[in-house]
């Protein structure tokens, strides 16, 4: 079974990400992020540090969802072990739906033709959704400030990310990121645990 965590920059995700390694140790998961495969993972990074062009960037997230997929989740899920994955698919279409526009003529429809067929469809994506506000005043703590960090921005992905939800709610538990952090970590860990059952 492969689960996804999701969220705008500043939501907890990270945070939620550390909890559930130490609550769900039973279940045995692979735990993996996106962006950062074997091998390309660094070069990803780099490109987001550089403020590259964004078809560049695009590209390099597809690229590392490539070498994750290959490489670390399909292996893992054919062995029958639960995933968890840290970002994945839905990241790019919350965030370069936004980043190209205006670099590319239809994002979303470029993002649908370059996953189709062979990307891995997660069973559960846990979303965690913050006012916008909360989200920067966390990030303001942060001593370097990516680009996607802006206010405008994050507001264009978290709807993005909403607009999946609503289009597809069998998937998506949302979550209200808004509280505090063992609150959050009871609720996904009981949707997880409900879900693999
Ligand atoms: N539920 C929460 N309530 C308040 N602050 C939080 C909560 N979860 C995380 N934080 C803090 O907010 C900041 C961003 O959290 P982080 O988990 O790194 O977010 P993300 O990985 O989504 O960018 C960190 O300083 C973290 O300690
Ligand atoms: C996986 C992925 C991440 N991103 C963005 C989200 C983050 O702003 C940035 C780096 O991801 P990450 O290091 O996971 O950030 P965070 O700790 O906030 O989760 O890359 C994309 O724009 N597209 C993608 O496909």
């Amino acid at each position: 079974m492969l689960i996804t965590l999701e969220g705008i920059d500043g939501s907890g995700k990270s945070t939620l990400y550390e909890g559930l390694k130490n609550r769900l140790a039973d279940l045995n998961p692979l735990f993996t992020r996106e962006p950062g495969s074997p091998y390309l993972g660094d070069a990803v990074r780099r490109a987001i540090a550089a403020d590259s062009d964004p078809m560049v960037e695009a590209a390099l997230f597809v690229a590392d969802h490539a070498v994750h997929l290959a490489d670390v989740v399909r292996p893992a899920l054919t062995k029958g072990r639960l995933v968890i994955s840290d970002r994945y698919s839905d990241s790019r279409f919350a965030y370069q739906e936004v980043s190209l526009a205006g670099a590319h003529p239809d994002p979303h429809g470029w993002l649908e033709a370059v996953h189709a067929g062979w990307s891995i469809r997660p069973d559960l994506t846990i979303l965690l959704v913050l006012p916008i506000p909360v989200a920067m005043s966390r990030l303001a703590g942060r001593s370097e400030q990516e680009h996607f960090e802006r206010q405008e921005f994050l507001e264009h992905v978290q709807k993005n990310y909403l607009a999946r939800a609503v289009h597809d709610p069998g998937r998506f538990v949302l979550v209200d990121a808004d509280r505090d952090a063992e609150t959050i970590l009871d609720f996904v860990e009981k949707s997880i645990r409900a879900a693999v059952q």
